[in-house]
């Protein structure tokens, strides 16, 4: 279990991550999204030791990171910009990793290096943006790490590699109870690996839900009617959000298709339609219900 107990960072007057507090299971997958300049690449780079704070501190089960390299070795952190000596290739960073890391599992390596479609023998520096992502990746997970922490680690992908990619992370989270911690813009991608996400803006935890808690919780219903019922209709539904086009209604509605299909129903509309909302659109609908300016946030 990570726990990340009140962490304030500031680089002069920014303040980067303020007063954050968040707590990851054992074998679980949190996504963090956020604003450009929310401070999760700067809470990541806490998270594994790479930054002290200013205050707070980060436990990992139970043992603060601070001057604990045996905990911080349990960790390996993918930075947004993985960086790699001039020499660097994947087999002689697997070389240099061996002697380095206690869990190192070569077949995993050989494993990881057949399914990924790089040379291994190639100079890392010389290969193309998402190829050196994968070679981070590659490193990272044969070293068995128990907690995993990326940064922007779909950017670059194609997308059969971010397919493969989070299968791997899913496979080894499902097979080692690895931890991992995802920072990313890309909700699409982090929907269908984490199991919670939080939301972070101007340093601070806006937000934390169940990707499942989310899911379950709203829908976008478009009606149509051929005489408009009274407004106090909406009395009668969890509608959280409306856009009226005529005599057609677009509905946010929280709760289960059970819940309100029935009302909806009594009031004869000609057309109606529930459809799932992603987890882009519940985050915005939430941001906004906060009272968030989501076009500056997400
Ligand atoms: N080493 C540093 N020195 C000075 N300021 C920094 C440093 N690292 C981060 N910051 C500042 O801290 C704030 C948070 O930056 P951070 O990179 O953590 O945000 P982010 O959420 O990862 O952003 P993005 O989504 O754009 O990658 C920004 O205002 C940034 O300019």
């Amino acid at each position: 279990m990570i726990e990340v107990n009140h962490i304030t960072k500031k680089f002069g007057k920014v303040t980067a991550v303020d007063d954050f507090t968040l707590t990851v299971n054992r074998g679980s997958v949190l996504g963090i999204v956020g604003s450009n300049g929310g401070g999760k690449s700067t809470l990541l780079r806490i998270m594994s030791g790479v930054f002290d704070p200013d205050k707070g501190e980060v436990n990992i089960n139970g043992i603060n990171i601070l001057n604990n390299p045996s905990v911080k070795g349990e960790c390996f952190f993918i930075p947004d910009y993985p960086y790699f000596s001039n020499s660097s290739t994947l087999e002689n960073t697997a070389f240099l990793f061996r002697s380095l890391y206690p869990n190192w599992n070569e077949n995993a390596f050989k494993q990881f290096c057949s399914v990924f479609p790089i040379d291994p023998d190639a100079r890392i520096i010389d290969m193309s943006k998402g190829m050196q992502r994968q070679a981070a990746l590659i490193l990272a997970l044969s070293t068995c790490p128990r907690y995993l922490l990326l940064d922007e680690i779909f950017d670059g992908l194609d997308p059969v590699v971010r397919k493969l990619v989070k299968k791997i992370i899913i496979d080894n989270v499902s097979a080692n109870d690895m931890t991992v911690v995802v920072a990313s813009h890309n909700l699409r991608e982090l929907e269908e690996l984490c199991d919670r996400i939080c939301l972070m803006h101007k340093g601070k935890l806006l937000l934390e839900r169940e990707i499942d808690e989310i899911k379950l919780g709203l829908r976008k219903v478009q009606v149509a009617f051929t005489e408009v019922p009274d407004n106090s209709f909406f009395n009668e539904i969890n509608v959280i959000n409306t856009w009226r086009n005529g005599n057609i209604f677009n509905l946010t509605i929280k709760g289960t298709e059970e819940e309100f299909m029935p009302k909806l129903q009594e009031l004869n509309p000609i057309y109606i339609s529930a459809v799932p909302m992603t987890l882009e659109e519940i985050f915005i609908c939430e941001m906004g219900v906060a009272g968030y300016d989501t076009e500056n946030i997400l």
